[in-house]
C-alpha cells in the first residue's frame, strides 16, 4: 500500500508575527516549508507528498516545493489546522483505506528520518500512531487559576508530529468529528480518540529537535539547530 505525507502549510503564523505565514521564513537559508518537505521527499517510506498552504500563499508554496519529485500537489487549507487536514483528506477521497497517512506540521522543520522511520514502524501494528517526547516541565490542570489536577509527569508526554494512521481509520474519525458541532481539536490523533475511542494509538518516540517554530524565539533555536545540520 502506498504511503502518503501531508505537510500542513495552512497556518499564518500569527504567534510569530512575522507578517507571513512562518514556513515561508527560511532558517539556514532555506524555507522552513521546504525543510519539512525535504524530510519526507527523501524518506524511502513515503511515496508522496502532499502540500496544504493558505490560499494568499499557494503559488510562493508551489515555487518552494517544486525541486520535491515526491510533491503532487499543493492544496487550499482551511481556517484552522483541523480544517486543513480535512482538506488534506477530501484530496486523498479516492485512495484505499489501508493507504498510510503521515499528517505533518510544516513548522516542525527538523523531523528526521529515524522519526519518520519509528512512526512508519508503529503503523505496522496499529491504525494511528502519535509521536511524544517526555515532559521536563511539570504540567498542571489548571481552571479559574487554581490547580484543577496534576497528573504525575511520568505519564505524560508531548506530542509532536508526524502522526500516521490507516487512512480508512483517520477518514472515519474525521467523518464524525465533522458532523459534531462542538468540535475542538489541536492535533489529529485527537480527533482519533475522540471519535473512535476503541482504536488504540501508540506513541513513539519523538526528539527534541522535531520543535514546532512558534514563537519568536524558535527562530533563534531553529538558525542553531541548522547550522548544526551544515
Ligand atoms: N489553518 C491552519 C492552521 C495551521 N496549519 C498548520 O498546522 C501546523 C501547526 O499550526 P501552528 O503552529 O499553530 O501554525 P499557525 O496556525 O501558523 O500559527 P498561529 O497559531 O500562531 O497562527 C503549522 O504547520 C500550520 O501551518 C494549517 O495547515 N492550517
Ligand atoms: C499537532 C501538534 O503539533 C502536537 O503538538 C500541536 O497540537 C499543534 O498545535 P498548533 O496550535 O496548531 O500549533
Amino acid at each position: 500500500m502506498a504511503t502518503v505525507a501531508v505537510v500542513l502549510a495552512g497556518g499564518i503564523g500569527q504567534r510569530m508575527g512575522a507578517g507571513r505565514p512562518k514556513q515561508l521564513i527560511e532558517v539556514g537559508g532555506r524555507p522552513i516549508l521546504a525543510l519539512s518537505v525535504a524530510a519526507f521527499d527523501a524518506h524511502p517510506g513515503v511515496d508522496e507528498v502532499l502540500v496544504v498552504m493558505n490560499a494568499g500563499h499557494l503559488r510562493d508554496a508551489a515555487a518552494m516545493v517544486a525541486p520535491y519529485r515526491k510533491v503532487t500537489r499543493v492544496i487550499e487549507g482551511g481556517d484552522t489546522r483541523t480544517a486543513s487536514s480535512a482538506a488534506a483528506l477530501r484530496a486523498l477521497a479516492d485512495r484505499p483505506d489501508d493507504t498510510r497517512v503521515l499528517i505533518h506540521d510544516a513548522a516542525r522543520p527538523f523531523v528526521d528520518r529515524p522519526v519518520i522511520d519509528r512512526v512508519l514502524a508503529g503503523l505496522d501494528g496499529y491504525e494511528a500512531v502519535a509521536v511524544g517526547v517526555p515532559s521536563s516541565d511539570t504540567i498542571v490542570e489548571v481552571s479559574g487559576g487554581m490547580v484543577a489536577a496534576m497528573p504525575p509527569r511520568e505519564s505524560l508526554v508531548r506530542f509532536q508530529t508526524p502522526q500516521a494512521f490507516r487512512l480508512g481509520t483517520v477518514r472515519e474519525a474525521y467523518e464524525l468529528a465533522l458532523a459534531d458541532p462542538a468540535l475542538r481539536a489541536t492535533d489529529d490523533c485527537g480527533i482519533v480518540h475522540r471519535y473512535l475511542p476503541d482504536v488504540p494509538i501508540t506513541v513513539v518516540l519523538g526528539d527534541e529537535r522535531n520543535l514546532k517554530v512558534t514563537h519568536p524565539l524558535d527562530i533563534v533555536i531553529a538558525e542553531h539547530l541548522a547550522a548544526e545540520d551544515s
